[in-house]
């Protein structure tokens, strides 16, 4: 039940997704000492988040910007824009904002998670730019995630994905962005084939070959519940992971000092592939116009 045929609406959106943008705010994130989900750096982050999302989303009475606050002091951030004729059918991007250095990260620990994920929060961050730039106006309602404390057992994800399904919110599909800029083998996107949707799955792999043609699609498999996608699968929801590279290409720095930008060349070209991505998932899910 995927259709694609808003292709003047992703065309105005990819457009607008830009590598200067995402590099900007990679580095901006990075520049915390960390984003542990238990440091005043991480609640720094988290707050860092919300105001550069809320300035985006500037005077639009269609789009709110919140804290979703959790029992530990990080807590996660979500921008909703409300759906212009289904407002109850709910499509989900997201990505976690913490970041880690190994099990004694705590105040003062160095963890600047770079592509850990700082690319997958500014890699949304561009599709909210592009989004708010279009004037896009969609009829589903579109909800963009900051996760907090994915890196300590998905557990930011999984309050939200718990919470959403105990309401019975009727979310149709849900992106996760988990490191996007380390172009670590020889293709651009790898769609994760464990713990996601087949069928969204499937429906990624037409939006990447109608609207990215020149970028290269691969496949591969995490082994386990290796991100925040698979909070929203074991709630039953469709998720699919699109991810920077096959399993033994990913990034050898994450989760140390060293996961900075300039292990991915000093710019934000492998994310961009993602935005683009992101920005067609967007609108050929949620439809609506400007
Ligand atoms: N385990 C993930 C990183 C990760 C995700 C997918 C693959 I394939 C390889 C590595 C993580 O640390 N997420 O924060
Ligand atoms: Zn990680
Ligand atoms: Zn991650």
């Amino acid at each position: 039940d995927y259709s694609i045929d808003n292709a003047e609406v992703v065309a105005a959106m990819q457009g607008k997704v830009k590598e200067p943008d995402i590099r900007s705010t990679i580095q901006s994130l990075a520049n915390f000492t960390n984003r542990y989900y238990t440091t005043q750096t991480g609640l720094q982050g988290a707050q860092w988040i919300k105001d550069k999302w809320q300035t985006l989303a500037g005077s639009r009475n269609d789009v709110t910007v919140e804290f979703y606050n959790h029992s530990w002091r990080q807590p996660s951030v979500i921008m909703t824009i409300q759906g212009k004729t289904k407002p109850n059918e709910i499509v989900v991007l997201g990505g976690h904002q913490d970041s880690i250095a190994g099990f004694s990260t705590g105040e003062g620990t160095r963890a600047p998670g770079a592509d850990d994920d700082a690319s997958g929060i500014a890699t949304l961050t561009s599709v909210i730019k592009a989004a708010m730039e279009a004037g896009y106006k969609p009829d589903r309602t579109v909800s963009f995630m900051a996760y907090a404390a994915e890196e300590v057992g998905l557990r930011g994800s999984q309050a939200i994905a718990q919470s959403y399904r105990s309401q019975g919110k009727n979310v149709v599909g849900v992106l996760q962005l988990d490191m996007t800029n380390y172009k670590g083998s020889s293709g651009d996107i790898y769609i994760m084939q464990d713990y996601t949707n087949a069928g969204q799955n499937d429906f990624l792999a037409d939006l990447v070959s109608t609207y990215q043609p020149t970028v290269t699609l691969g496949y591969s498999e995490c082994g386990y519940g290796c991100s925040d996608h698979a909070s929203w699968t074991n709630q039953g929801y469709a998720a699919s992971f699109p991810f920077e590279s096959t399993f033994n290409g990913s990034n050898p720095h994450i989760h140390t000092a060293q996961d900075t930008l300039d292990k991915s060349g000093g710019n934000a070209d492998h994310a961009v592939n993602f935005g683009k991505l992101a920005a067609a998932y967007v609108a050929e899910l949620a439809k609506g116009n400007f």
